[in-house]
C-alpha cells in the first residue's frame, strides 16, 4: 500500500506545508510502507497526480491536505479507481466537506487516525463533465461562495467571515435570474429562481448546511431549489438556509433524485465543490463512478451510525473497566 499526500501551499490563509511535511514523516517513521508527499505547483496538478497514482492499479491511499477544492481535485483523480482511495486532512479556510461527520470532524487533523482507517464507496456528481463530491450550485450561492475567494486572504478575515462579506456585496448586486429547471423530467414552475443546489454532502460556503439529510453514499442527489426572492426576505432566508432550515422557507422545492438540468439565457457562475465553472446549461447528474473515502475508525457521516459508534466505545471502555 501507497500512501500519497497531496499538500496544496494555497490552502487556508498561509502555506502549511512544512509543517505539514514534519507531521508526515511524524506519523510515517516505522511504518514499513512507501509513501510520498508531493507540493501541489498549479491548479489541477493534485487531480493530475492523483490520477497519475491511482493509473497504475496499485492500492494507492491518497491524503487531499488543504480545503474543499483539494480534496475536489484529488477525488477527481481518484474516481473510478478501485485500487485508490481518498481522505480530507483538513487545511483549507471552509474544509465543509467534513463538516457531515458532525463534532468527529476534528479527528480528521489526527494523521495518525487516517493512516490505518476503514474505506467506504461513496456517490459523486457529474456536471458538465467535471465532478464534484460534495455540493454543486447556481445562483445566489454559488456567486457567494466563489466570491468569496476575494476576501479570503484579507488580514483579520476569518473563512466564515470572508463568506459572510461576499453575502452582503451579492445582495446589493442583485438575488435572482431566469432559469428553466428540470428535475427527473419535471419542469419546475417559475421563471426565476434564487439559488439550484444539488446535494452529495450537506455543508458548504464556509458552514452552510442546505440540506441536513443528505447522505453521500445513497445513489441520490438532494436537489434544494428557492424561487425568486425580494432583498427584503433574503436576509432571513439565509439564515434559514444556513442553519439546515431551508425546508421552512416559502415556495422551496424539495426532491431526491438522480439529475437537474439548467439553462439560463446568460453564462453563470456555478459552484463544483468550491470551485467555478462558467456556463449557461448545466446537467448534473449522480456521476457512474464511486469514490472510496476513509474516515477515522468509529466515525462516520450517518448520525445514526455515530450514535452507535459513541455506545460502543462507552461499552468497550465500560468491559475494560470491569476487568480491572
Ligand atoms: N501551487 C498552487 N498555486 C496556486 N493555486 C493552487 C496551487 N495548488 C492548488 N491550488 C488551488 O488552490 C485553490 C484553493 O485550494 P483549497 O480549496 O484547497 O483551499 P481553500 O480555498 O483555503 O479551502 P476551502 O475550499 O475549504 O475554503 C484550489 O482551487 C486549488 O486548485
Amino acid at each position: 500500500m501507497k500512501h500519497l499526500f497531496l499538500m496544496n501551499p494555497h490552502a487556508g490563509k498561509y502555506d502549511r506545508t512544512q509543517e505539514m511535511r514534519e507531521k508526515i514523516q511524524t506519523a510515517m517513521q516505522g511504518r514499513d510502507e512507501e509513501w510520498q508527499a508531493a507540493v501541489t505547483q498549479y491548479p489541477g496538478h493534485a487531480a493530475e497526480l492523483a490520477r497519475t497514482a491511482a493509473e497504475t492499479g496499485e492500492a494507492v491511499r491518497i491524503y487531499a491536505c488543504g480545503g474543499d477544492g483539494t480534496l475536489n481535485e484529488a477525488v477527481a483523480g481518484a474516481a473510478g479507481y478501485d485500487n485508490a482511495a481518498v481522505t480530507h486532512y483538513p487545511m483549507g479556510s471552509g474544509n465543509d466537506f467534513l463538516r457531515m461527520f458532525g463534532p468527529d470532524a476534528c479527528r480528521f487533523y489526527d494523521l495518525s487516525a487516517l493512516l490505518d482507517a476503514p474505506q467506504a464507496p461513496l456517490d459523486l456528481i457529474e456536471c458538465n463533465g467535471r465532478l464534484a463530491l460534495n455540493v454543486c450550485s447556481v445562483g445566489f450561492d454559488a456567486r457567494i461562495g466563489l466570491g468569496a475567494a476575494d476576501f479570503k486572504k484579507l488580514p483579520l478575515v476569518s473563512g466564515t467571515m470572508a463568506y459572510k462579506l461576499s453575502a452582503l456585496r451579492t445582495i446589493v448586486q442583485g438575488i435572482h435570474l431566469p432559469y428553466r429547471v428540470e428535475i427527473d423530467g419535471e419542469v419546475l414552475p417559475g421563471e426565476e429562481f434564487t439559488l439550484l443546489c444539488a446535494c452529495n454532502g450537506r455543508y458548504y460556503g464556509g458552514g452552510f448546511n442546505p440540506s441536513p439529510d443528505a447522505m453521500p453514499d445513497d445513489g441520490l442527489l438532494n436537489f434544494v431549489v428557492i424561487p425568486a426572492v425580494s432583498r427584503m426576505t433574503v436576509a432571513s432566508l439565509i439564515g434559514k438556509y444556513a442553519k439546515g432550515g431551508a425546508g421552512e422557507i416559502d415556495g422551496v422545492i424539495l426532491r431526491q433524485g438522480r439529475e437537474m438540468h439548467i439553462t439560463c439565457d446568460r453564462v453563470s457562475a456555478i459552484n463544483l465543490d468550491g470551485e467555478e465553472l462558467l456556463d449557461s446549461e448545466l446537467s448534473i447528474c449522480v456521476s457512474a463512478k464511486k469514490l472510496n473515502f476513509f474516515f477515522p475508525t468509529g466515525t462516520h457521516w450517518d448520525p445514526g451510525r455515530r450514535v452507535q459508534n459513541a455506545k460502543k466505545r462507552k461499552n468497550e471502555r465500560n468491559s475494560a473497566f470491569a476487568v480491572y
